[in-house]
C-alpha cells in the first residue's frame, strides 16, 4: 500500500488544538502519514500560553533530515517558527531536500495575544521562506503585517494578494476568520484569477487552531497529489465542519473538532 507523506514543521501545543497536534490529527483524518519537526514547545491551553521553549536550530535541522532522508516528504507545511535562526535552517532544509509542495502558515500571534514569531523575523519570512512556498495562508492581521496595508475591503485584499505574489509565492489564501461578516470568506489568488471560498460564520468561541488545521488540510491534499485549488476547497470544507461541531473543551477558546469532517460531511 502506498500512502502520501506529509511533514509539519511547527510548534507543539500542549492543549492539543493547534500547532503540531492539530496538524497531525488533520493529516490522520485525511488519510495521510504525518511526520513532525518541532520548532518550539509551548505550554498552552484554551486560556492562553504560559511558556514558550524554543528548540536549538540544530534540533530542527536534524528532525527534518531524519524524516526526509528516510521516509520521504510529499508535502510539508510550516506553522510557528519562533525565530530567525530556525527560519534560516528551515529554508536551507526545504531547498536541500527539494520539498516542492510547501504550505506556509505565517503564524505570528496566538488567539490569546501571545507572540509566536519574534518581530525581527517577520522580514526574514518574506526573504527566506515565501519565495519557496506553493501557497501562503495568512489571516487578516498577518496579511496586513506582511503587506503593510490595511485590509478592510475585498478590493484591498485583492491588492494585498498581488503584493504577496510579487514576493515570490505561487499562490495565496487570505483567510477571512477575523471579521464580523456574516460569512467566513477566504480569498484565493494564484496569479491568474481571484476565487473566494465562503462558509457560514459560526458564533462560537471554539476557534483555537483553525488556521493550523486549515493549512494542514491543504498540505495533506497536496501530499496526495491534488491540485492546489482542490486542496484548498477540501481544507475549507474540513475546517468548516470542525468549527460547526465544537467539542466544548476547556474554559477559553476551545479546539475545533477534527473528527467532524469524516462524521458529518
Ligand atoms: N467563526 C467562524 N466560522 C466559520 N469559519 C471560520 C470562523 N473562524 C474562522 N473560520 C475559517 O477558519 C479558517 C481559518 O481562519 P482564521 O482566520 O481563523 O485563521 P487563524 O487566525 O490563522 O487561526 P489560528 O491562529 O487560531 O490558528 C478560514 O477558512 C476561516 O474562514
Ligand atoms: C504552537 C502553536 N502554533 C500555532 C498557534 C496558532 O493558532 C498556536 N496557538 N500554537
Amino acid at each position: 500500500m502506498t500512502i502520501a507523506r506529509a511533514l509539519t514543521i511547527a510548534g507543539s501545543d500542549s492543549g492539543g488544538g493547534a500547532g503540531i497536534q492539530a496538524d497531525l490529527k488533520t493529516f490522520q483524518e485525511l488519510h495521510v502519514f504525518g511526520m513532525s519537526a518541532i520548532t518550539a514547545v509551548t505550554a498552552q491551553n484554551t486560556l492562553g500560553v504560559t511558556g514558550i521553549y524554543e528548540l536549538p536550530p540544530e534540533a530542527v535541522a536534524r528532525q527534518i533530515d531524519a524524516v526526509a532522508t528516510d521516509l520521504g516528504v510529499d508535502a510539508a507545511k510550516t506553522g510557528m517558527i519562533a525565530n530567525i535562526e530556525i527560519m534560516e535552517v528551515i529554508a536551507e532544509k526545504v531547498r536541500e531536500h527539494r520539498i516542492h509542495r510547501l504550505v506556509i502558515d505565517p503564524v505570528m500571534i496566538a488567539k490569546s495575544g501571545h507572540a509566536l514569531l519574534k518581530e525581527d523575523a517577520r522580514d526574514a519570512l518574506k526573504r527566506l521562506l515565501i519565495p519557496l512556498a506553493t501557497v501562503i495562508t495568512p489571516n487578516l492581521p498577518e496579511a496586513e503585517v506582511l503587506t503593510g496595508m490595511s485590509l478592510s475591503t475585498m478590493e484591498q485584499r485583492k491588492e494585498a494578494a498581488k503584493r504577496l505574489l510579487d514576493m515570490g509565492v505561487h499562490a495565496v489564501v487570505i483567510k477571512g476568520g477575523h471579521t464580523d461578516d456574516e460569512e467566513a470568506v477566504d480569498l484565493f489568488y494564484d496569479g491568474r484569477e481571484f476565487r473566494t471560498l465562503s462558509a457560514p460564520r459560526f458564533h462560537t468561541r471554539h476557534t483555537h487552531g483553525t488556521g493550523c488545521t486549515f493549512s494542514a488540510a491543504i498540505t495533506a491534499e497536496l501530499a496526495k497529489g491534488e491540485s492546489l485549488w482542490e486542496a484548498v476547497k477540501t481544507a475549507k470544507a474540513f475546517i468548516t465542519e470542525a468549527i460547526r461541531h465544537p467539542l466544548d473543551l476547556g474554559q477559553g477558546h476551545g479546539p475545533t473538532n477534527h473528527w467532524a469532517y469524516r462524521q458529518f460531511k
